[in-house]
């Protein structure tokens, strides 16, 4: 059927049901691969737009690097790779016959791109080396596949750099978190908690790594937006990325990595879909205003058409993406229903009344507003576009914040995590005492692990998401919410995806 057959609050089938009536996705029968449709494409293509725009200030070069690891390449960083071996891809034949070597297919590229790194570079000279690339990637994943959140193929951005100084690495680790930060408020409109990953969740083969984390308000459950890593000189010593410093000392290259999936999609359709389907930010509309010709018998069809190819063109002047659905064989009631399930931001209906006072009648996505404009103030829809993003993220903003609450002590904790709110607690930083709240937040939770046609579902069990960039000082005496012990820093538990 057309219509959205559940309410938002239906939250997976509702999910399920927007991303394909809102033609963003298509499904395909290998499981954990999505069909992108043009509707759905078009935001990745913006998300890239956007962002090579702010690497390209910072000097990062973007490149492509082949697909396929021999085994032996793959295995150089043996020890981080263990922990992920079982998610690797192989390609072991083609046609009839064996490859004598299977070959992996790319889940990251640290070992595809290090061995040439090492190669570039041989002095101070050739650093700082920034490269960028956009590609797919496939990790066998075995938990219950979700498009966008959750495949096993997805695209993404991977960008490594190489520096001469610890103290350039790092800073560059900050400022791409910076620009992850924009991606996600600024063009997405979701907000974001910049913040530190604890050493158990931090990505093993480096030194530390930082993150932008999202809340879905739906069901309280922690995001990982995005990660900037800083390497440190692991990586560098692992594959001889060394240089003559300005002493003519030998020294490791520090180094960063970071990156961005179409996750970020799935976040956005999370946040601002309502009971009618996708709601989409204005910045990555394929279409922003769609103009509607309501026919009437008063009415000449022609000069109708006439008008509305007119306002079309003058949308076009204001570099508008705009689209006239003067389609005959369907009525103005399917046409508000089908844009309105694809999240168009703006609709403009033009029928006789508008005709005869030279107007539109301007429909706004997101709140449902509507109000009539005059033709010649037709010039106040970019900035009527900008405030819909700045109201979608303003409202994105409080329902983020209502699902962060603090706790003092395990019982205020564990009612938290039981009204599926994410929770800011002190924390003494010892890695057994996260490890303690992981496993008691699972028993005692009242979601247990679900299995369904076995697989295992989201667990019960709480973790930690990052601890937040911005949080108070904590002071001799205060104590972890869990252990008692002197607490070091502040850290956000949640239940994740
Ligand atoms: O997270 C990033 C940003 C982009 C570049 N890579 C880093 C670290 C990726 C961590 N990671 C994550 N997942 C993996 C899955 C695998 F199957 C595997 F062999 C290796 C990995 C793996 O190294
Ligand atoms: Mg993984």
């Amino acid at each position: 059927t057309l219509a959205i057959t559940v309410k938002k609050s239906d939250f997976s089938e509702w999910y399920q049901q927007v991303i394909r009536k809102a033609e963003l996705i298509e499904y395909y029968d290998v499981s954990g691969c999505y069909i992108l449709r043009p509707w759905g494409y078009f935001i990745w293509e913006q998300i890239q737009r956007y962002f090579d725009d702010l690497i390209r200030t910072e000097d990062v070069e973007n490149s492509y690097f082949p697909m396929f690891i021999s085994a032996k390449h793959l295995n150089k960083e043996k020890e981080h790779v263990e922990g992920f071996k079982a998610e690797v891809a192989w390609v072991t034949k083609y046609g009839e016959s064996d490859l004598n070597e299977p070959l992996a297919i790319r889940p990251t590229s640290e070992t595809i791109m290090y061995p040439a790194f090492a190669k570039w570079v041989q002095s101070h000279r050739d650093l700082p080396l920034k490269v960028n690339q956009w590609t797919n990637i496939v990790r066998w994943e075995f938990k219950f596949p979700t498009p966008f959140i959750r495949t096993r193929e997805f695209l993404w951005q991977e960008g490594h750099t190489a520096h001469s100084t610890k103290e350039e690495a790092i800073k560059q680790v900050y400022t791409i978190l910076d620009f992850y930060e924009q991606v996600y408020g600024e063009l997405l409109a979701v907000p974001v908690i910049k913040g530190i990953k604890t050493e158990s969740e931090k990505f093993a083969g480096g030194d530390f790594t930082t993150t932008v984390e999202t809340i879905i308000p739906q069901n309280g459950r922690g995001l990982q937006g995005a990660t900037s890593h800083h390497l440190g000189q692991n990586f560098s010593k692992m594959f001889e990325i060394n240089f003559e410093d300005d002493k003519k000392q030998k020294a490791f290259a520090w180094q960063t990595s970071w990156g961005l999936t179409t996750r970020s999609i799935g976040a956005m359709i999370m946040f601002h879909g309502d009971d009618k389907g996708l709601v989409l930010p204005p910045r990555i509309a394929k279409y922003q205003i769609v103009i509607i010709p309501i026919i009437h018998k008063d009415l000449d069809e022609k000069q109708l058409n006439e008008r509305c190819e007119q306002i079309k063109q003058i949308l076009i002047k204001q570099k508008l993406r705009v689209h006239l659905d003067n389609r005959d064989n369907y009525s103005p009631g399917w046409k508000f229903n089908k844009w309105e399930q694809k999240g168009v931001p703006i609709r403009l209906e033009i029928g006789p009344g508008e005709f005869k006072n030279n107007e539109v009648r301007v429909v706004q996505r997101f709140d449902n507003k509507k109000y009539q404009i005059k033709i010649e103030e037709i010039n106040k829809l970019n900035q009527i576009l900008d405030n819909i993003h700045n109201a979608m993220f303003e409202k994105a903003k409080i329902e983020l914040n209502q699902r962060i609450k603090q706790a003092d002590n395990w019982k205020e904790f564990m009612i938290q995590l039981n009204q599926r709110n994410t929770i800011l607690t002190k924390w003494c930083e010892r890695q057994e005492c996260e490890q303690q709240v992981k496993g008691k937040s699972g028993m005692e939770s009242k979601e247990k692990d679900s299995e369904i046609n076995g697989q295992v579902q989201l667990t019960g069990s709480a973790k930690t998401l990052c601890m937040p960039l911005k949080q108070d000082e904590i002071k001799e005496g205060e104590k972890c919410f869990h252990c008692g012990q002197q607490a070091k820093r502040y850290v956000l538990w949640g239940r994740s995806y």
